[in-house]
């Protein structure tokens, strides 16, 4: 059986309806479902001048690439302005995460593709949200997940993801280490065919802390975690100094890096390779991915927005998905 991945469109006024319409012009090797109101897409088809003929998911002959798109339709809440945030379409944007996540658990989809949402807007419309990779680890009622973005040849994972700057260190506890390492560790290896992987992790200071002259957190929480993983048989470098761990001299030799906290390796991963990236979810009991960028409210409906993180977060998930099914089925 061929695998089916749904697609949440996200947040209706950004680049994601976009993104969706650019996908179906390509032919596609896995089979798309978008989670979104149908005519929120045909109006951005529309603007796009793009070709588009939409199906409802269940319905016979219903496809997607070569200008279709099957779609499990969702009324927006309010009208839709290309670029123009509405905090009406909260709500529905959250209903799209909880309808994908829904299916992927009784099995209508293989994993979940998400184009980007607005952190924003959806708090303001009244839901305390902090991102996918939170939404899906409490939809999915697991301790720990972890975000790891990834082009070709870099992966980035990370061991705190959307919080702020001050309470990185609290949060940088030793079990959060550990268990983030595990989880990474594990996922490396079942569904990226890595079998002992090779772990650099950052320091949480600069200079990892210069022997606790520039901060002590390495000293007393982030060595003897990596000790008790390295008992545990988990490879892993470090801690090093962020700002060299990401040279070749480290990377040549190893399967990914773990930064402390998101804006110390996103932006190297992102300088690296936007647009050619996939944001993953390890941890799991679904496959999720998603795109490396955000809204890009000021593209939205111009025609100008790269649907080339979308493309390899899509080939990622199908990964994903083919080991997990192939998991199930030894
Ligand atoms: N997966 C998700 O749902 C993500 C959502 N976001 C959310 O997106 C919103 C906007 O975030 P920003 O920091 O402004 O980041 P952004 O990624 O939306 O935009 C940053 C810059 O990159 C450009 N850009 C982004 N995607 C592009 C694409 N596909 N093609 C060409 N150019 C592109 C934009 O035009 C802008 O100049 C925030 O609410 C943020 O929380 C951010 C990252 C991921
Ligand atoms: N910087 C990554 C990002 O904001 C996407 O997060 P998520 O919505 O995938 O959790």
């Amino acid at each position: 059986m061929s695998l089916r991945l749904a697609v949440t469109a996200g947040e209706p006024a950004g680049i994601g309806p976009d993104l969706c319409v650019q996908i179906a012009q390509a032919k596609l090797s896995t089979d798309l479902v978008v989670i979104t109101d149908p005519a929120v897409l045909a109006d951005r088809a529309d603007s796009l001048g793009l070709p588009l003929t939409l199906h409802t998911f269940g319905d016979a002959g219903a496809q997607s690439g070569n200008g279709h798109l099957t779609v499990f339709p969702v009324p927006v809440n309010a009208a839709v302005s290309p670029g123009v945030l509405n905090k009406e379409n909260g709500a529905f944007v959250i209903e799209t995460l909880r309808i994908a996540a829904e299916g992927c658990v009784d099995g209508r989809w293989d994993g979940i593709v998400t184009a980007p949402v607005h952190k924003g807007v959806i708090n303001e419309s009244g839901v305390l949200f902090s991102g996918h990779t939170e939404y899906f680890r409490d939809y999915c009622g697991v301790e720990e997940v972890v975000m790891m973005l990834a082009t070709e040849d870099l992966r980035v994972a990370l061991v705190t993801t959307h919080l702020p700057l001050k309470d990185v260190a609290d949060a940088c506890t030793g079990d959060r280490i550990q268990r983030v390492s595990r989880i990474l560790n594990n996922d490396l290896q079942q569904f990226f065919g890595v079998p002992a992987p090779h772990i650099l992790v950052a320091g949480l200071n600069p200079h990892a802390g210069e022997d606790g002259h520039l901060g002590r957190e390495e000293i007393d929480t982030i060595i003897p975690a990596l000790n008790a993983l390295r008992e545990e048989g988990l490879n892993l470098t470090g801690p090093l100094p962020a700002d060299t761990l990401f040279t070749p001299k480290y990377l040549d030799n190893a399967d990914a890096a773990l930064a402390m906290y998101h804006d110390q390796g996103l932006p190297v991963l992102k300088f690296h390779g936007f647009g050619r990236a996939a944001n993953i979810t390890l941890g799991l009991p679904i496959v999720r991915t998603s795109v490396d960028h955000g809204t890009a409210l000021d593209l939205a409906g111009t025609g100008k927005a790269d649907s080339g993180s979308l493309h390899t977060a899509i080939q990622v998930a199908t990964q994903m998905a083919t080991n997990r099914r192939k998991e199930i089925t030894q």
